[in-house]
């Protein structure tokens, strides 16, 4: 390839970035915890010092390698939580999640948490939810609205800043008792009317059975709670097949299902929260070619590009379309198509999907 044919090439992947950038986009499978920036958790670890639990040189040292891994994903959890579990962080880790979906032109994010207790902190599962709520009433680059009442006045009448429709999913951790999931969806419960829109299942895949999380979730289903399962990160057909049983509003991942599981998936129609840096990172799928994402994208099925945790996979929702678009050869057209359609999927009300309609229409005049 020629010098000018490689210049010619850089300037139309950065074009075609700035345009993703530019995209209005919905967000609806991101982790608080995963989402948290470099720069504020190194700042953490340099003010929590050592001691003997954690010895910052081998922290910094794990936050740059990223989770290159399920199984190292889930050491820097581990570690994340150390950090992070105390009100002030919880605020502050959610102010700078959301601001930074908003810079990237997020026009809805739906922002997944597990309530905890640490007891040490005076934290209760209720209390570290009013510290998220606390975070996103901290907001000031965008006007946040998070349960049809804007959170934050806009600054001297300015109209024009931008806003972005924030609605929390409570997780239960898979690794949790019956009656802590129970808790957690009774807490969902309590937080309606404070933009609490669903229940997700999720933590490692590796432990936890399914029976357990189980009534929990037929609880949230009687409540009328969505709910979304992280599903298929790991082989398990017996829990595969028993979630698709379950048929949840919304699936994610769905990496590793058998053929027949596969073709159910597809015959449910189950929209599915398509999480590819996260999966290539994880080394779920070897290869962003091989990802599952093209079957279902041929197949017309329901899905929505999503980030799974920003600040674990360096990645954004733009850099997620992105990929999209160069590895599986979508055009702006469609990528719109994509954007647009995973309003459909969003767990807000009726109200909230109208204003993001309008969004996607004025928006097609100007991008497209
Ligand atoms: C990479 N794939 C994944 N698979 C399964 N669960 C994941 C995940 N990424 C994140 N989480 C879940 O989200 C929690 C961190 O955010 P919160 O503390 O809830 O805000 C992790 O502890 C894990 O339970
Ligand atoms: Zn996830």
């Amino acid at each position: 390839m020629s010098a000018r044919e490689i210049e010619n090439m850089e300037a139309i992947n950065a074009e075609l970035r700035q345009w993703c950038h530019e995209l209005p986009k919905v967000e609806l499978h991101a982790h608080l915890n995963g989402s948290i920036r470099d720069s504020t958790l190194l700042e953490l670890v340099k003010n929590h010092g050592d001691n003997g639990v954690l010895i910052s040189k081998d922290v910094e040292q794990m936050i740059l390698e990223k989770g290159t891994s399920l199984r190292k994903c889930f050491e820097l959890f581990a570690v994340y939580h150390v950090l992070a579990t105390d009100h002030e962080t919880v605020k502050r880790i959610t102010k700078e999640a959301v601001e930074d979906f908003a810079a990237d032109n997020c026009i809805y994010l739906e922002l997944r948490t597990t309530p905890k207790k640490n007891e040490a902190k005076g934290m209760t599962k209720r209390s570290y939810m009013d510290a998220v709520i606390d975070g996103l009433k901290a907001v000031d680059t965008v006007d946040v609205d998070l349960c049809g009442c804007e959170l934050t006045n806009k600054k001297n009448g300015d109209w024009r800043r931008k806003k972005i429709f924030v609605r929390l999913l409570l997780s239960i951790n898979r690794s949790e008792a019956t009656s802590a999931a129970i808790e957690t969806v009774n807490l969902a419960m309590e937080m309606k009317e404070m933009g609490v829109v669903g229940i997700d299942l999720s933590g490692d895949p590796t432990v936890g059975q399914w029976d357990t999380v189980l009534p929990a979730l037929e609880h949230a289903r009687k409540l009328g709670l969505p709910v979304t399962l992280h599903c298929g990160e790991v082989r398990n057909s017996k829990e595969i097949q028993a979630m698709l049983d379950f048929n949840p509003q919304r699936l994610g991942h769905v990496c590793l299902l058998a053929e027949e599981d596969w073709e159910r998936l597809k015959s449910l129609m189950i929209p599915v929260e398509i999480c590819l840096t996260s999966n290539i990172m994880t080394q779920t799928i070897p290869l962003i070619e091989y990802h599952h994402f093209a079957d279902l994208y041929k197949s017309k099925h329901p899905l929505s590009l999503c980030t799974d945790d920003t600040g674990l996979f360096s990645t954004t929702l733009s850099n997620e379309y992105y990929k999209a678009a160069v590895t599986f050869g979508l055009g702006k057209e469609e990528m719109f198509k994509l954007a647009q359609e995973a309003v459909d999927f969003v767990f807000a009300n009726e109200d909230v999907k109208k204003h993001l309609a309008q969004n996607y229409e004025e928006a097609k005049a100007r991008i497209l």
